[in-house]
């Protein structure tokens, strides 16, 4: 049964069941109109509880019944004005979770009661729809303008303390929601339910209002650059202020429905999907996440208290996890620890505004020199400067200290696990834990499994990652893993177009405009350019060791850019050091702007080399840097590298602020077509040979052949996952 009734005294307790999350499907929403139904005539019921299974409220409409007919039976506004006109008091008891139609449905009720663990939002903006069950008019009247924009636009999870201090529910409790809200409507038998009814509420609103919409449009166009649903909440939210409720709904199903028509609900739908599916693993063997159990990470260790080994002893201290935290120097511990003891109080803080005890949920730190003390943990990170003769001494050390059933991961943004591993005494629990800077921050871990990494320790590497709180992908081992390795060809390209005629702000516009967070300018010069170039120096690319006679703009016979290399000569690191691509205030600056310097050596560098001027305009530039990347996605699945598209998109749009409402740049290549995508890479790399990258993917060109099929159906072009590297 989708829902059940039962009775306590005179109040009818009605539970929807839909595991995992009682999401609100058809079969739920025709159980809630007849178990209502009956308890509305039962004259033994004075009052009704409205509740979930399993701990759980609900996490809202049944997202899998979107562009389904599915979704036009019942409708979820219908029930909730039916709720809302109850003669009888009913009581939503939210446990766990009041997510999207959830909290909908509990805005229908008259009163609604929280324990203390549980969240309620309306993250329906982060699936790129809008509420669209009365939430966007509701709400509004119940916390007033300012406040439900916050929680509509930004879709975020409000902890239930705050909830109350907002007014979203009445009561927090510590104890069972459901039985405190028993008793609460025994309390309210009989009172007055007007005032409770939420679409009859006038919204106390000002003369300025207009203007206070008017300059949240404004921010929220700059802050989600592109995204359709947060401009159309905010219009759902105005309709609540100029309109009565009525017309107030079919202003919030009309925006629904023109929204849908974007595309971009889909594309972010199949983002969430694909989220979760990356949890579920595969190996080259065939094993998968079920068949392996995970160990136990009791306690762990960072090794490297730099940016990243700072975030990992934060996350890992926030999942409960008590830390040994190491450096080499006692100067460098003491920087560390006192950024991660200053990073820990501010999430006290933040705790303690929760209503939680800091100390039942942030575990211990312990900060030494020395090694020795790692001899129990269960798990270690490597975090240490991207350099494999340290990585290989650090664990040939761990090698010698931990136990022998310690598992030592190495957080490597591209290094090659398989040598790091080779030092020492257990390759099988050997591996790469990529995290994304700043790592309490980003969402993304790359897990990358090893020749040698066994399946119980991708298992554990996994797992752990969900207990961070991470979105967490397992990838092969190959230079620069996924997401970096996709950035080669997507860089390469954006040098050239430097070559060309554009300048730095030229392309970041293009690429910002498309919906990246950061153009691939101002993203180097954040990353340091100095990374690259020391890369690029002992690959023998630039400095002393490039031969005699090389041209200048060839490597290898194939087109190379030095620009960068240039800059790098010239001192010009990026933010660090106040200028590369862009200049900055100061050393250390964040604010970009465009620099005549930068603009001189571009024009001198194209004279110098005689270079053809023929800057490309946006759309070129888009499709040059994006169909790159694709590309490249195309041959990391070729080489079994991802095990599938949904992963490469995982990356893309978690770790590398690609657009979510863009699906991802796998996704993208589907929506615009992989024949055009094919096209556009032939035609661009018949015309330049020394180009390499730009070359279509044997896959794309099979998919393309078949007139590319929907991006489910590529695995069956891409057949079992192997590693071929
Ligand atoms: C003609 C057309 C008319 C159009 C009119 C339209 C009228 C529409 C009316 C109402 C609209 C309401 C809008 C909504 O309510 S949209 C949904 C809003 N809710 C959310 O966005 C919540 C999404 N879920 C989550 O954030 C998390 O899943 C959470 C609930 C917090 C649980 O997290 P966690 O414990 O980490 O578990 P998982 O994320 O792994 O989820 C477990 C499985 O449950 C599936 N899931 C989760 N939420 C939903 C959902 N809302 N619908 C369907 N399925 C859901 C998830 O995919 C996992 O599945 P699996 O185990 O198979 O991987």
């Amino acid at each position: 049964m989708a829902a059940t009734r039962r009775l306590v005294n005179t109040v009818a307790v009605i539970t929807i069941n839909h595991p995992p999350v009682n999401a609100l499907s058809s079969s739920v929403r025709h159980a809630l109109v007849e178990e209502f139904g009956k308890a509305s005539k039962d004259p033994t019921v004075e009052a009704i509880v409205l509740n979930g299974s399993n701990g759980k409220f609900s996490a809202g409409a049944d997202i899998r019944e979107f562009g389904t007919s599915a979704i036009k039976t019942v409708s979820l506004e219908d029930i909730n004005g039916t709720i809302e006109a109850s003669q009888k008091p009913v009581v939503a008891a939210i446990e766990g979770i009041a997510l999207g139609g959830g909290l909908e449905l509990a805005l229908a009720c008259h009163y609604r009661v929280a324990d203390i663990q549980s969240r309620v939002g309306l993250p329906e903006v982060l699936i790129g729809i809008l509420p669209a069950a009365g939430g966007t008019q509701r709400l509004p009247r119940l916390i007033g303008i300012p406040a439900a924009l916050d929680v509509i636009v930004r879709g975020r999870h409000i902890p239930a303390t705050e909830a109350l201090n907002l007014g979203i529910v009445d009561e927090v409790v510590q104890g069972s929601a459901v039985d405190a809200a028993i008793q609460l409507a025994q309390k309210v038998i009989g009172l007055p339910l007007n005032k409770r009814r939420l679409s009859t509420l006038r919204i106390s609103s000002n003369l300025n209002m207009e203007d206070f919409l008017d300059t949240t449009v404004e921010k929220t166009k700059k802050q989600f650059r592109g995204a359709q649903a947060p401009m159309a909440c905010i219009e759902a939210v105005r309709a609540s202020v100029l309109l009565p409720y009525h017309r107030g709904v079919e202003k919030e199903r009309q925006l629904f429905l023109s929204l849908w028509a974007t595309g971009q609900p889909q594309a972010q739908q199949y983002a969430f999907f694909s989220e979760r599916e990356a949890a579920k693993w595969s190996h080259p063997s065939g094993a998968r996440w079920y068949s392996e159990e995970p160990k136990l990470v009791r306690t762990a260790a960072v090794i490297g208290l730099g940016t990243m080994g700072r975030g990992i002893v934060i996350s890992l201290s926030k999942a409960n996890i008590p830390v040994i935290a190491i450096e080499q120097d006692a100067y460098q511990l003491e920087m560390g620890k006192k950024a991660v003891n200053s990073l820990l109080e501010r999430e006290a803080e933040k705790l303690k505004q929760q209503g939680f005890s800091p100390g039942s949920k942030l575990a211990s730190v312990h900060f030494t020199l020395a090694f020795g003390e790692l001899q129990d943990v269960d798990l270690v990170i490597e975090a240490v400067y991207e350099n494999m003769e340290l990585k290989k001494e650090i664990f040939r050390k761990l090698s010698s200290v931990c136990k022998s059933n310690a598992f030592l991961c190495t957080n490597t943004s591209g290094l090659n696990i398989d040598e790091i591993a080779s030092v020492t005494d257990r390759p099988n629990q050997v591996i790469g834990t990529h995290f994304f800077s700043p790592a309490n921050i980003m969402k993304l871990l790359e897990v990358v499994r090893g020749q040698q990494t066994s399946l119980t320790t991708i298992a554990t590497a996994m797992n752990l990652g969900k207990i961070l709180g991470k979105v967490t992908v397992l990838v092969g081992n190959c230079p620069l893993f996924v997401g970096n390795r996709m950035l080669g060809p997507y860089l390469e390209q954006a040098s050239y177009l430097l070559e060309e005629g554009c300048y730095p702000e030229t392309v970041d516009r293009a690429m910002e405009e498309f919906g990246f967070a950061m153009g691939p300018f101002r993203m180097m010069d954040l990353a340091g350019l100095d990374v690259g170039w020391r890369s690029r120096t002992e690959k023998g690319l630039t400095g002393a060791n490039v031969p005699q006679g090389t041209p200048a703009r060839k490597r290898l016979g194939n087109r190379y850019s030095p620009l960068a290399d240039l800059l790098c000569e010239s001192g010009r690191f990026g933010q660090k050091t106040g200028k590369g691509w862009y200049q900055y205030e100061k050393p250390g600056g964040r604010t970009a702007r465009p620099d005549p310097w930068v603009k001189d050596f571009l024009q001198k560098y194209r004279k110098t080399h005689q270079i053809k001027q023929q800057p490309s305009n946006q759309e070129q530039i888009v499709e040059r840097c994006v169909y790159a990347l694709a590309n490249e996605g195309f041959r990391i699945l070729e080489d079994g590298i991802a095990s599938c598209p949904e992963d490469i998109d995982v990356i893309y749009n978690n770790g590398y602020g690609w657009p979510k409402y863009r699906g991802g740049p796998m996704y993208y290549a589907s929506f615009v077509g992989l024949p055009k995508v094919f096209n556009t890479l032939e035609k661009y790399y018949k015309a330049n040979a020394d180009v390499p990258s730009m070359k279509p993917a044997f896959l794309l060109k099979k998919l393309a052949a078949v007139g590319g099929p929907p991006i489910k159906e590529w695995r069956l072009q891409v057949g079992k996952p192997v590693n071929k590297l």
